[in-house]
This record gives structure tokens, C-alpha cells and sequence, in this order.
């Protein structure tokens, strides 16, 4: 089967988050199950561009609105990722050194979706099926079905995956201009609020939607940032997989992030050689248990909260615990991270920023990974950290509920906690400082945790029967 990924971001050629890391591995494991797949994104101006080589597959022009962009198609020649990497380059839009966070994000966005389909639409063959990723592919489906130039890619079924409904990509209907034609009697589908709603649209006109975990799915009935009436009225094409990790990318035994490497044998040892590096690098104390939250610093994660769960923690238990924070994200939340640091004098570092590797030192070093999220529609980091031994301190929601159980009850493999608030959340610190206060019980909680298989193989599986299920 030949799959056709589009998507704005993948690892490691432009990672923002999470879905940089799943459209980085999907593709990689189907095709390892025999199948074809190819992952089209943006080419930005990242690292990887600028390090690796590329052929031109295609090359044309477009419209968007008023404005005429060449566009390059390239392809990455030695194959490396497990998958075939293209990449759409439109000089003037798309050749920035970040993917997200411009101005003109919605013409970014529209004008990637254009150049993918007028390539598409220029294929002697057809793939049997389009994968879209989130609201900067959503036109997709649409303009597949009711675009004038597209009629070639009517048939070809389509799949979104929504990684994160909060984020919908709504522009004004003035810029409506911007799309290339398609039947206005369908304008309705692009609709919502009265706006136009490229993953709404999704939701209308693709095939299938899937959630990246089945208990996101429920809350979305619920919970979907304004869109809950358009879930349930399409529920019958949507399904929640969740999500699986790359564990050639995330393993402590091979991972070349590390200082030092470690197995399920050599953990205890692994990890604290680690854990001293870090704390060393932040002045932490790496006798204590050391608490860390990664991720984006925005209200959804509940980075809101954290300095005030960081400050009443070392108010309350002074010399017991040690947080570590890495993050980017909201400025104010930024300032107030930086606020805390400066106001305790000891216990707590902030690293705010985007770090890979870094990411890959805490995983390793910490011993407890913090997510007191809001909204967490599958989340990795949890299970990245219990591929490294690391205990999951995670708010009982969406995918953080379909994966993390709390230590307290059978195969318990973290902490869990219900309330995004700040109580909550020192409660569970205090359960946590108890924990490793028990070397035993640690140890079996992490030893447990690593041995929990997260990897993509059934998930991958399940997205290819659902293809089948298209035919
Ligand atoms: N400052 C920083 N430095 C280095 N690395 C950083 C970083 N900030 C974040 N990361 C990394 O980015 C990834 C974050 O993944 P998540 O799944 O937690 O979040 P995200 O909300 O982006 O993804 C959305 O899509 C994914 C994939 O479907 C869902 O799991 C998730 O719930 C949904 O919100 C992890 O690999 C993490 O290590």
C-alpha cells in the first residue's frame, strides 16, 4: 500500500512537538510492515536542510491570491529516514528558520497545501491512501473532493489525524480569495463559526478521523475547543489510536544524547551518573529526588501552574526535592519561571528554550517527569520517561489517563493525580519524595515501567487495517 504523509512537521527535519515525533515514526514503522510511505512537509531552513542533499522531483508555479510563488519539490537522497522524505520549498514563504509563529502562517500553510496537491495532481499513479496531520493539511480533503483543478484526486481516500484539537487554524472568510477555486455551493464545508475552519473541514470531508488516543476521543464529545457538536454529528468515521514512540530514537541503551548509556540491568547506575551530570549542569543537588516538567509552556500543559507548585513545594519540604524545568512557550509563563528561580535560592533550574538533547539528559536523569496537563490528547513525553526509568507524575486525562497507572494499584508504573491544581499537584510531589524515600518500591515502579512496550508495532497495524477498510 502506498501511504502519503502531509504534515508540518517531522522529526528530525522540523520538530516543534509531538507531532513532529509521530509523523518521524509512523511512516518509518509501516514501512517497515511491507507498506509504502512517503512524508511530504515544508521546507524550512532547519539544520537538516541546510546538512543533508536533495534532488528536484518538481518544479511549477502557483497562485495564491494576487501572488505568483515558484515552488521546488525535493527529495532527500540517501533515504535515511526508514521512508521517502520530500519536501515542498516555496521561496518567500516556507524557507524560514522556524515552522511556526509568523504572520502570515495562513498563507504559509495554504500555499504548502497547494504545491502538495498540484504535485500530487501531476502523479502518473495515485497513492491508495492521503494521511493528513492536524489543521495545516486540513483544506486537503476538501479541495480534493470540490477543488476545479483536483477532480483527478476525488477517489483517493483520506485520513486525518488530530493531534491536538485546541489549535483549528480558523482564518476570516476575506482571505477566501487565497484557495484556489472549488464549487461554492460547498463553501459550507470550510465553515465554522463563521469563519473558515481548516480542521473542521477535515473532520467534514475526510474519510476517516482518527484520535492519537481512544480516551481523547470520548473527551472530544465534550471537550474539542467549540468543534463538540461536529464530533459527535461525524463520530461515526472517527476512532482513537494512540500513539506509539520511535524506540530506536528513545532508548537509553543506545541513545548518543547520553553521557551514559543503560539497560533494565545496569538502570540504577545508568541513571545516576545521569542525574549527577544534569544536576551538576544546574546546580541541583543530586542526592535529591529530582522532579521535571518538558515541554511547551503554555496553559493546555498546566506550565501556569508550575511556579506555584515549584515555590509552595520548596516552601513546605525546604532541602527534600529539586525541579528541573525545560521549556518554551507563553512569555509570561517564561518570566514567572525565571521569577521562581530567582526568588528560591536553591532547588530549582529553568532552561527556557527548545533543546533536543537536552531533553534526552532529563528523560534519562530525572526521576520524575511532571505533567500536570489540561489537555493532553496522548502525550509521548510519559512514555519516553518510562522507557528511561523515569516515573510519569500525570493529571488523569486523555492519552495520560490510556497510559500511565498509578503506583498505588497493580502494575502501577507512575503517580496520577486528577486536578489540574496546584493542591493536587504538591500532593503528589509529597507522594513522590515518599517513593524514592523506598528504594525498593522505586525501583520496581521504574523496572516496571521499562518493561512496558510502547512502541508503534500494533498501533502502525491499526491505522493499516483502517486503510483496508477504506477500499
Ligand atoms: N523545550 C523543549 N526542548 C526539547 N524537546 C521538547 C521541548 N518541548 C517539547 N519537547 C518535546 O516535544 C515532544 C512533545 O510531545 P507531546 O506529545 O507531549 O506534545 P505536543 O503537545 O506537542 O503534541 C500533540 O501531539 C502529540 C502527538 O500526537 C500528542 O501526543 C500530544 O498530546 C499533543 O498535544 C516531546 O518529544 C518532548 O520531548
Amino acid at each position: 500500500m502506498e501511504i502519503l504523509h502531509i504534515s508540518a512537521e517531522c522529526y528530525p527535519v522540523a520538530k516543534v512537538g509531538g507531532l513532529g515525533d509521530v509523523v518521524g515514526a509512523l511512516p518509518k514503522y509501516q514501512h517497515q510492515l511491507g507498506n509504502f510511505a512517503k512524508v511530504v512537509v515544508p521546507a524550512y531552513r532547519t539544520k537538516y536542510y541546510d546538512t543533508h542533499e536533495f534532488d528536484v522531483v518538481h518544479q511549477a508555479g502557483m497562485w495564491l491570491g494576487h501572488d505568483w510563488y515558484h515552488f521546488n519539490v525535493l527529495k532527500e537522497r540517501s533515504n535515511e529516514l526508514g521512508f521517502d522524505l520530500y519536501l515542498v520549498d516555496i521561496p518567500g514563504l516556507l524557507d524560514t528558520p522556524g515552522v511556526y509563529g509568523y504572520p502570515n502562517d495562513t498563507e504559509r500553510f495554504l500555499a504548502f497545501q497547494v504545491a502538495v496537491l498540484d504535485w500530487v495532481n501531476e502523479w502518473q499513479h495515485q497513492p491508495d491512501v492521503i494521511h493528513i496531520h492536524d489543521h495545516h493539511t486540513g483544506l486537503i480533503p476538501f479541495l480534493m473532493y470540490y477543488g476545479y483543478k483536483y477532480g483527478r484526486l476525488k477517489d483517493i481516500p483520506s485520513v486525518l489525524t488530530i493531534h491536538n484539537a485546541q489549535y483549528q487554524g480558523q482564518f476570516g472568510w476575506d482571505k477566501l480569495y487565497l484557495i484556489p477555486s472549488f464549487d461554492l455551493w460547498k463553501s459550507g464545508l470550510l465553515d465554522w463559526g463563521g469563519a473558515i475552519n481548516p480542521l473542521a473541514a477535515a473532520i467534514k470531508c475526510a474519510w476517516r478521523v482518527t484520535t492519537v488516543s481512544p480516551g481523547y476521543l470520548e473527551e472530544l464529545f465534550y471537550n474539542a475547543n467549540g468543534l463538540e457538536s461536529l464530533i459527535s454529528q461525524e463520530k461515526d468515521k472517527m476512532v482513537g489510536i494512540l500513539n506509539g514512540i520511535d524506540t530506536a530514537v528513545w532508548d537509553p541503551e543506545a541513545d548518543h544524547m547520553l553521557p551514559a548509556n543503560y539497560d533494565i540491568d545496569t538502570m540504577d547506575d545508568g541513571k545516576q551518573q545521569n542525574k549527577e551530570q544534569l544536576c551538576e549542569r544546574f546546580g541541583l543537588d543530586a542526592t535529591l529526588p529530582l522532579i521535571a516538567f518538558i515541554g511547551r509552556l503554555v496553559g493546555d500543559k498546566g506550565a501556569d501552574l508550575l511556579p506555584e507548585i515549584i515555590g509552595r513545594s520548596l516552601h513546605e519540604l525546604p532541602g527534600e526535592v529539586n525541579f528541573l524545568v525545560l521549556g518554551s512557550g507563553d512569555p509570561h509563563i517564561e518570566w514567572s519561571l525565571q521569577q521562581t528561580r530567582q526568588t528560591v535560592s536553591y532547588g530549582f533550574n529553568v532552561h527556557i528554550g527548545y533543546d533536543e538533547s537536552l531533553s534526552h539528559l532529563i528523560y534519562a536523569g530525572a526521576d520524575f517527569l511532571l505533567m500536570p496537563s489540561r489537555v493532553e490528547p496522548c502525550g509521548l513525553n510519559q512514555m519516553y520517561a518510562l522507557r528511561y526509568g523515569t516515573i510519569p507524575m500525570v493529571r488523569s486525562t486523555g492519552g495520560l489517563k490510556d497510559t500511565v497507572i498509578d503506583f498505588g494499584d497493580n502494575d502501577g508504573v507512575g503517580i496520577r493525580f486528577n486536578q489540574a491544581g496546584v493542591w493536587d499537584v504538591c500532593y503528589s510531589v509529597k507522594r513522590a519524595i515518599e517513593l524514592y524515600h523506598d528504594p525498593a518500591h522505586l525501583e520496581e515502579v521504574r523496572l516496571r515501567g521499562m518493561k512496558r512496550d510502547h512502541s508503534w508495532g500494533s498501533s502502525a497495524q491499526r491505522y493499516l487495517s483502517m486503510y483496508s477498510s477504506m477500499k
